[in-house]
């Protein structure tokens, strides 16, 4: 069997950014090799249906816990995922993301989760809840074109226009979001002339002590 290597995500490299919020972005967040078997592998079942609110028309996209994860669940995880899941709930990586962002995370329930968003679903603008302190955001598409859409848009206002910066959720790159009250994002729709690409992603998220 294949030892449980355990790689640390690479948050040294974290590009910190204070506009138009307090974000840091990684565009090698794996080492290479670890980052292929998590894209190889990333799971397709498990997945239950999140439908998007718009009055004019209705998607789905799909999520599936990983952390806390049903007991169930858990044997079924591939590999990379299993190590995925340790290095992200363990604790040298919550020492690093605390350095990184400068945030008490020690008393800080910890999530994991994963979505898969089809071409033509999109999240309107909004700031995280207030439970949640941090957010790192993971994407593991190859190959993925600004011009597909699916970008995370760092807003100005509440405003969709008012974009002020665009992640490409291109393979191995991620973003760690720091939730406040002007964190405005929002997920642009992928285009549907997108060859038929699901943007795949991974979250972890810190929430606030009860
Ligand atoms: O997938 C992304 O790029 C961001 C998703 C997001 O903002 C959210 O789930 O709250
Ligand atoms: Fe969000």
């Amino acid at each position: 069997m294949t030892p449980l290597t355990h790689d640390p995500v690479l948050l040294a490299d974290a590009r910190s950014e204070t506009v138009p919020f307090a974000y840091h972005h990684l565009s090698e967040t794996f080492p290479a090799q670890t980052a292929a078997r998590l894209r190889e592998t990333f799971p397709e079942s498990g997945f239950t249906k999140v439908t998007g609110a718009d009055p004019e028309k209705t998607y789905t996209m799909w999520t599936r816990p990983l952390h806390p994860a049903p007991a169930e669940s858990v044997g079924e995880l591939p590999t990379p995922w299993q190590e995925f899941v340790r290095e992200v709930t363990g604790a040298r990586y919550r020492t690093a993301l605390a350095a990184l962002t400068g945030l008490p995370l020690d008393p800080c329930p910890v999530e994991v989760n994963l979505w898969r968003y089809p071409p033509d679903c999109w999240l309107d603008p909004h700031v995280d809840k207030p439970g949640k302190l941090v957010t790192h955001v993971f994407y593991f598409n190859e190959p993925w074109s600004e011009s597909w859409g699916g970008n995370l848009l760092l807003l100005g206002s509440q405003d969709p226009d008012d974009v002020v910066r665009r992640v490409t959720p291109v393979h191995n790159s991620s973003v760690v979001l720091v939730r406040g009250e002007t964190s405005w994002h929002a997920v642009e729709s992928a285009r549907p002339e997108n060859p038929g690409a699901v943007r795949l992603s991974a979250q972890v998220i810190f929430h606030r002590p009860e």
